[in-house]
């Protein structure tokens, strides 16, 4: 197996000093790379990600703020928001040796090309390999060593074998997988169907609706899934109904506080205001779009974004989503 030891980790939020933590404990060599010379500063300085402050950064962890850092680095792990993820993978050009492993880390679909992430990589960066890495897991939890476990595919099994090696411990155990498709729809679309979930939550319609949303929202993300070429199983593996389960119920999903947050009274924009990425409201549309394109059948997430878009209040999208006829649930 190929031993992959030099681990750089782009971009330095939440997510970044999470996994950069996950590569430094399962003992590889780590440079954190963030956005710029300032921004590596504040993180030395603090020594810890300026987006989650409170958990300190492995100390034998490098800071860099710039891309000439990743020169040497025998996997790359992406970790930026998804609609950077073309502009900042297309810098790696320069420094990245053929063939050297990319993983998306974002959860999201890019707007205008409608390319999910391991083509955007692919396209950037077309002698790298691109895989991807989603799962249940929130960047505190994983920062702070908490038992957590996601899915980590590329096309190539042996590249994927070596990834879950290079990152796993007992803390953190990365299943490895072949269907980039399948890991990367979930991901995307579990975040749209969260908010939803979320708006539910904080209308306060009871527990037992937002049990029905998130289950008719993984009948939403399964057909999806299947018109885009995602094998089942993936779907309803840990980056999909694993990481759907998670975000649909936890108040420290950023998807799910922004649904809350509308559904509690705060307009679109207002609720936006909070700072925080919450990917799902940039995947919405897209996600819409694409299910249009191929006949899926998505009354949730087009709720979402219509509601997203100011185009439905949330009474009008609750209304229209419990007068649907009544069908054969499959
Ligand atoms: N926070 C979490 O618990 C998890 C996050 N993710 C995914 O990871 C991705 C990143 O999320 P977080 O790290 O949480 O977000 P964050 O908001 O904490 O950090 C984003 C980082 O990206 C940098 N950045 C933003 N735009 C950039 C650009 N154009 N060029 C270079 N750098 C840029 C920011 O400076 C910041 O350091 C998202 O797609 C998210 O869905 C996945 C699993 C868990
Ligand atoms: O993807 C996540 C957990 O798996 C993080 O969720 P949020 O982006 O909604 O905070």
């Amino acid at each position: 197996m190929t031993i992959l030891q030099r681990i750089a980790v782009i971009g330095a939020g939440a997510w970044g000093a999470a996994l950069a933590n996950v590569a430094a404990r399962a003992g590889r060599d780590v440079v954190l790379v963030a956005r710029d010379a300032d921004a590596a500063d504040a993180v030395r300085r603090a020594g810890a990600s300026p987006h989650l402050p409170d958990v300190a950064l492995d100390g034998a962890i490098a800071v860099a703020g710039g891309i000439d850092a990743v020169a040497g680095a025998d996997a790359v792990l992406l970790v930026v928001p998804a609609q950077a993820h073309g502009a900042v993978a297309a810098t790696l050009a320069p420094v990245l040796a053929p063939g050297t492993p990319v993983v998306a880390c974002a959860k999201g679909i890019e707007r205008g090309t409608r390319r999910f992430m391991t083509d955007v990589i692919a396209a950037a960066l077309p002698g790298a390999t691109p895989a991807i890495l989603s799962g249940p897991s929130f960047a505190a939890d994983v920062a702070r060593g908490l038992p957590t476990a996601v899915t980590l595919a590329a096309a190539d099994d042996a590249v994927a074998v070596a990834l879950a090696h290079a990152l796993g411990t007992p803390t953190f155990r990365p299943y490895h997988a072949t269907d980039l498709r399948g890991v990367e729809i979930g991901g995307a679309a579990k975040n749209v169907l969260a908010i939803a979930v979320g708006i539910v939550r904080g209308r306060r319609l009871g527990a037992s609706a937002a049990a029905a949303l998130t289950t008719r929202g993984f009948a939403e993300l399964m057909r999806f899934g299947r018109a885009y070429g995602a094998r089942p199983e993936t779907l309803t593996g840990l980056s999909g109904l694993g990481d759907l389960i998670l975000t649909c119920s936890s108040r420290q999903s950023r998807n799910f506080s922004l649904g809350i947050a509308i559904g509690d009274g705060l307009s679109p924009g207002e609720a936006r205001q909070s700072g925080l990425l919450a990917e799902g409201a940039f995947t919405a549309p897209v996600l819409v779009e694409m299910a249009a394109e191929r006949n899926v059948d998505m009354p949730i997430a087009a709720a979402v974004a219509a509601v997203l878009d100011g185009r439905l209040g949330v009474d009008q999208a609750i209304a229209a989503l419990t007068t649907r006829p009544f069908r054969a649930e499959h």
